[in-house]
């Protein structure tokens, strides 16, 4: 009966859209969506239209592979780049960025984290002139007065050689001095690549500098060992964490450390059912650790690739799980608290979802704060 009240409020669909949400695990070259590079493409040239068409074919499947993800997600943007010969990269990575802001925005997120391995290309770009490049762009849409409060991490490709990896860190520290927007460090690319404990001394050096480590952690079976000694390291919060719970092969040890530390989980659905490291929606880890009351934070990863939406994800959670919508306005008000923003920004934060809950639940009275 309570269910069919809350219906009187606003239908699903709606309401996970009007609900004020929070993305802190977005890729920012999967998240550019085929829109977004549709723009591009023809921004200055009109002969383009294969890379796209491409873009379009291969996107539209159901289920992709994680290599096939790693060659769209990497190649989204680059395939087109060559084509582009009157457009900078630099150009069309503040022109990516801005529109990727602007549709989060629209989306009703109003705290963003963008995650974006700075890359060079010869001659044109180099990796501190990206990070410089979308830093600018952030500050620019601040100041076009989106609701929207965005922060920015580094990621560290783990398929790249150490060297990177410090210059990345590197990178980070510096910026993080004059830059509010540069909160900390990801560790992602190809689960099954590299050798991730290698990139332990650099991420610890970050985590003293007081950069925060969003860690890719058991996305892909059988990573125990690799897992227990990047735990050591305390991260902030856990990317997938797909086989971190004993149930879904975790030894007691990894999934003790997780619990015991509370570590927030960066939950993708769409991605992880789509990259198939999950074999449906009712076997998806979410369920696991929802319902036992662990931090979890509803994320897209690659939006544009996945064709997703933080709305989509959170209207999947309501189909799958039958969260009711008092438990999706919860499960987005208590993502504030593992943001990687200051106390201020969360106090702000929760501020503005306690005035929107008004709007979003006038029938339900009974709501937690
Ligand atoms: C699907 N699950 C995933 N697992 C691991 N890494 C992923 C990922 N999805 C994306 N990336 C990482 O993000 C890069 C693209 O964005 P940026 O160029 O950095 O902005 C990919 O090349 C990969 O390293
Ligand atoms: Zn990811």
């Amino acid at each position: 009966m309570e269910g069919s009240e809350e219906n009187i409020c606003w239908p699903i669909d709606i309401f996970v859209q009007k609900l004020p949400k929070l993305e802190v695990h977005a890729h920012l070259n999967g998240s550019i969506s085929l829109s977004s590079l549709n723009k591009l493409l023809h921004k200055k040239n009109s002969e383009n239209l294969e890379p796209v068409k491409e873009s379009i074919t291969f996107s539209k499947r159901d289920t992709l592979s994680l290599t096939e993800i790693e060659q769209t997600v990497s190649s989204f943007k680059d395939r087109a780049l060559p084509h582009q010969k009157t457009i900078l990269p630099c150009q069309l990575e503040s022109l990516a960025t801005c529109d990727v802001i602007q549709e989060f925005a629209q989306d009703n997120v109003h705290y963003l984290e963008l995650r974006s391995t700075p890359r060079e290309v010869a001659g044109q770009m180099s990796r501190r002139s990206y990070v410089e490049t979308v830093l600018a762009a952030i500050n620019k849409s601040q100041e076009l007065g989106l609701d929207i409060i965005v922060k920015f991490l580094l990621s560290i490709d783990r398929r790249n050689p150490l060297a990177v990896a410090e210059e990345t860190v590197h990178l980070a520290k510096e910026f993080m001095l004059s830059s509010d927007a540069m909160v900390g460090i990801d560790l992602s690319g190809d689960p099954c690549a590299g050798d991730a404990c290698s990139f332990i001394p650099v991420l610890s050096c970050a985590k003293n500098a007081g950069l925060k480590l969003a860690l890719h952690l058991g996305e892909v079976p059988d990573k125990n060992a690799e897992c227990r000694e990047l735990l050591k390291l305390f991260p902030d919060r856990i990317g997938h964490g797909t086989f971190l719970h004993s149930s879904k092969g975790a030894t007691n040890d990894v999934f003790s450390i997780v619990c015991v530390n509370q570590v927030p989980l960066e939950i993708c659905l769409t991605s992880n059912v789509t990259s198939k490291t999950v074999s449906s929606y009712s076997d998806h880890h979410f369920n696991l650790w929802y319902s036992a009351g662990h931090p979890c934070i509803l994320c897209t990863d690659d939006k544009g690739v996945f064709q997703t939406s933080l709305s989509n994800e959170y209207l999947k959670a309501a189909e799958h799980y039958h969260l009711n919508q008092e438990q999706l306005w919860n499960l987005s008000y208590s993502s504030i608290d593992h943001c990687f923003a200051d106390s201020e920004v969360k106090s702000v934060l929760k501020e503005k979802w306690k005035q929107l809950k008004n709007e979003l639940l006038p029938a339900c009275p009974e709501m937690v704060n």
